[in-house]
């Protein structure tokens, strides 16, 4: 072992000073955030708060606009990084991607194109290691009923759990999900819960988007707001969601109570 070996990781996500401009309108401003590998954190904002826009530029969908020498820009020490390195780091659960899934697609299948970042195999030659993995995560997200069940056929809860299961495939060390728990009824969202919760235990680190105080799991330590596109606060979860931060930041007034590890915004 080389004394370069101690050296600290590198943080998972490094942005200082990333303002990102579309069509005029600024979605990012002057955002500086570090996630480490492995961490558990929300990000909380009311609708057009620049959430989606965050975890764009996380996946390099979105650059920063006429980036100075104070920017930084780096994922896992890195400013240039390619979707391979991405992915095997990185399992994305956009908020849109279940619409997508309009053919008939198996439950199985919908997990094994997240190998081939597709919508459905085509013409993909899956393996029997991929097969197996498959069904492994199927298992371990309580979804292997599923399997040959088409997505156009399953509820928004259980479709939701086999684009989680897709995202897995890479073995990503985070999984970032995007408003994962929209149109969710109350026994899909204990379901939900429950699987997001037992994914953080396994050691994988979740950053969550999301406008509901209620989908941050206990799990989770860490909570970022945001509004009109920049980050208002940014620290630890019984600091940050107050009744003072939570009514500013969505201009309601709300009490908060706290029941098994969950909080919930109540009053407005
Ligand atoms: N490509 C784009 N061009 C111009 N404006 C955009 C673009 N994408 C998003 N916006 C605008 O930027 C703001 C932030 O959008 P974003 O989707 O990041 O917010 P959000 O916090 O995820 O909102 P929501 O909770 O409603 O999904 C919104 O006002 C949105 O209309």
């Amino acid at each position: 072992m080389t004394a370069e070996d101690h050296s600290p990781p590198h943080p998972l996500i490094e942005f200082r000073n990333v303002t990102i401009v579309r069509g005029g309108h600024r979605l990012l401003d002057a955002v500086s955030l570090t996630i480490q590998e492995g961490e558990h954190l929300a990000i909380l904002g009311p609708n057009g708060a620049g959430k989606s826009s965050l975890i764009r530029a996380i996946t390099r969908e979105y650059y920063p606009s006429s980036p100075g020498s104070e920017t930084v820009f780096r994922f896992r020490g890195l400013d240039t990084w390619d979707a391979f390195d991405l992915r095997s780091h990185i399992g994305l659960v956009s908020g849109d991607l279940q619409y997508t899934f309009t053919r008939g697609i198996s439950g199985r299948e919908v997990v094994l194109s997240g190998f081939f970042s597709s919508i459905g195999l085509f013409y993909h030659e899956v393996t029997p290691a991929m097969e197996q993995k498959a069904d492994d995560i199927l298992e371990f997200l309580d979804v292997a009923h599923l399997a040959d069940r088409p997505m156009t056929e399953v509820s928004s809860g259980e479709a939701r759990r086999l684009l989680i299961g897709r995202a897995l495939v890479h073995d990503p060390g985070t999984l970032v999900l995007d408003e994962p728990t929209n149109s969710l009824d109350l026994h899909a969202l204990h379901s939900f819960r429950k699987t997001l919760r037992k994914i953080a235990r396994s050691g994988t680190g979740i950053i969550l988007v999301t406008h509901n105080l209620h989908d941050i799991i206990p799990e989770i330590s860490r909570v970022v707001l945001m509004r009109d596109g920049a980050i208002v606060m940014d620290g630890e979860k019984a600091e940050v969601l107050t009744e003072r931060n939570i009514g500013e930041l969505f201009r309601v007034q709300v009490h908060i109570h706290r029941e098994n590890g969950y909080y919930y915004a109540t009053g407005y």
